[in-house]
């Protein structure tokens, strides 16, 4: 087992309002997760805004004490031992600022020393991620000077470089375009197929949870509600199809099976179930009619689009009860 969680509980205290600004409640934002990570799996933890997942990483990574419980990774309780996480694993946080005065090449080099490279093997290292990653036109420049996406490239090229066991990568994509995304993914990939690296994600984004994730915790509330492959968290929801109507203005609400199905709209509202985008998830069966409904009478005519979906994790997420405003958050990222 690379990493094991027992118990944590994490509560932030409750902060007195200054200057105008409300009083926030204390809230608690691990609740008592129990988790394991095998070795070599890419472990994804998946929620909506504010589920606790940044909150459990700084706990895996030894930079934020829990309250309660245990955390070993590789053999070492990093609740006693904080400063061996250093050692133990590669980490990327939410946003990371430290590097900001580096080139991009420099910010991978000197991450390199600091995990223990002699100079040579720093620098090749450093150019092989530079390579990797896609990063060379912009090697050269301070990662002030960056996009935002090329900054968080850069980021995960300084979080990769080395040889660590465990990779902790708090949403490594965010703000990247679909090729930087992809670079991303390949390098993660290769790292657990040639090496045996461990990965622990955070991630919104449903589509690569899909497809880079062994396993999958959803978090809801500081709480583990679910913890399973992707399909077999899919295998949750098999029984239901997911639809989608686009009208081109107002829904025709006249039409008495739009004013039927609007019920079930306003049931998964978190999937964006209002206004002109409906999604309804649905028994095959009942899908079916809807779209004949749809596109055989009146309400034909209001109609810009639709579409039928195998469920996703989104839809699994909605089923065990996520909430709403956080599904948002899981279908965009
Ligand atoms: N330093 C802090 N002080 C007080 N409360 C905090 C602090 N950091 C996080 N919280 C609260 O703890 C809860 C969990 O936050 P956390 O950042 O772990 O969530 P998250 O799942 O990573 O969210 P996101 O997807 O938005 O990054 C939230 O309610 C948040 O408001």
């Amino acid at each position: 087992m690379v990493c094991t969680v027992r118990g944590l509980v994490k509560t932030y205290p409750a902060a007195r309002g200054r200057r105008g600004a409300p009083a926030t409640p204390a809230v608690r934002a691990s609740d008592g997760i129990d988790l394991d990570v095998v070795r070599g799996e890419v472990f994804g933890l998946l929620g909506p805004n504010g589920a606790g997942k940044s909150t459990l990483v700084r706990q895996l990574t030894g930079l934020l004490r829990p309250d309660e419980g245990r955390v070993r990774v590789l053999g070492h309780d990093l609740v006693r031992h904080p400063e061996r996480a250093a050692r133990l694993l590669g980490y990327l946080g939410q946003d990371s600022t430290a590097l900001d005065e580096l080139t991009v090449s420099l910010a991978a080099e000197t991450t390199a020393r600091l995990r223990g490279l002699e100079t040579r093997a720093a620098r090749a290292a450093r150019d092989a991620v530079i390579e990797e990653l896609g990063l060379g036109e912009v090697a050269g420049r301070p990662l002030k000077k960056l996009s935002g996406g090329q900054r968080r490239l850069a980021c995960v090229a300084a979080a990769l470089v080395g040889e660590r066991p465990l990779l902790v990568l708090d949403e490594p994509t965010s703000g990247m375009d679909p090729v930087a995304r992809r670079a991303v993914w390949a390098a993660v990939d290769r790292r657990r197929a040639e090496r045996g690296v461990t990965v622990v994600l955070v991630t919104h984004n449903v589509i690569e949870a899909e497809t880079v994730l062994d396993r999958v915790a959803v978090l809801d509330r500081g709480r583990v509600i679910a913890c399973d492959t992707p399909a077999g968290l899919k295998a949750l929801v098999a029984d239901e199809v997911r639809l989608e109507l686009v009208w081109r203005t107002e829904p025709p609400l006249d039409v008495p099976e739009v004013a039927a199905l609007r019920k079930a709209a306003e049931a998964c509202r978190a999937a964006g179930g209002s206004g002109r985008r409906w999604t309804l998830r649905l028994p095959p069966d009942d899908a079916r009619a809807a779209i004949a409904a749809v596109t055989g009478g009146p309400a034909f005519a209001a109609l810009d689009d639709f579409t039928l979906a195998t469920p996703s994790l989104e839809d699994v997420y909605l089923a065990l009860g996520g909430r709403a405003e956080g599904a948002d958050g899981l279908v965009k990222a």
